[in-house]
């Protein structure tokens, strides 16, 4: 049967990105992306906001929501302070395996912890399973109906503290109306709105920035 798109992203990472090379993968995915197929990776221009605000809150635990092929696992890991760590979560079987095999191509699999399951699931689990205390960042990139509820379920399970931030993908395009709501609204966040595209288009898409206020 014929190959899936992140089976044909995998081969195309192998055969051209080199092991070891995180910007080389990053790269890699983004020519792909751009020239062959289309792929719901954060990409290049969104993906350097993502790597600023990172490197302005240099986490020292930080949970990704979404994996997908783990395209902005290896942009947000290789900004990662030595010792630091991402768990990153993903309901997908399929996306998992792949994106498992792209975070070690870059080299980054002992920073990188991949959590194979639902994230309403895994959050409650992240203190007792996963010896976290509190969370310094999160990147919302998963099924656009979930970063509400998660958002909500974060806050109950005591994860976040006065300025952890919070990242979220695609709150124009595929769009997030109700977080957004929640986060602009609340005393509880400071947010702000970074303009962008939609990854690999001309299509309008934007990253929400909101510091939890404790
Ligand atoms: O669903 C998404 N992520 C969770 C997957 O498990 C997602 C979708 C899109 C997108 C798709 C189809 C379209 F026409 C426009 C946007 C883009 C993204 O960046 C995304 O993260
Ligand atoms: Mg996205």
């Amino acid at each position: 049967t014929r190959s899936t798109r992140p089976q044909r992203l995998l081969t195309h990472v192998k055969q051209r990105a080199r092991r070891g090379d995180a910007q080389s993968v990053i790269t890699t995915i983004d020519d792909y992306c751009r020239a062959r197929e289309w792929a719901m990776n954060v990409g290049d221009e969104k993906g350097s906001i993502l790597d600023q605000v990172v490197c302005e809150v240099s986490p020292d635990v930080a949970l990704e929501l979404g994996t997908y092929c783990g395209y902005s696992s290896v942009r947000i890991a290789r900004l990662l302070p030595p010792g630091a760590r991402l768990l990153t979560v993903e309901f997908n079987h399929d996306y998992a395996t792949i994106a498992r095999e792209v975070i070690d191509w870059a080299g980054l699999q002992d920073r990188v912890q991949l959590l194979e399951g639902a994230s309403g699931d895994l959050i409650p689990q992240l203190r007792q399973k996963h010896g976290i205390e509190t969370l310094d960042f999160i990147f919302l990139d998963h099924w656009k109906d979930r970063y509400l509820p998660d958002t909500r379920l974060l806050e109950d399970c005591s994860l976040l503290r006065r300025g952890t931030v919070l990242l979220a993908d695609n709150v124009i395009c595929p769009g997030t109306p109700d977080y957004l709501e929640y986060v602009r609204s609340s005393p509880r966040y400071q947010s702000q709105y970074f303009s962008s595209h939609l990854e690999y288009t001309r299509a309008e898409d934007g990253l929400e920035k909101s510091v939890f206020l404790g």
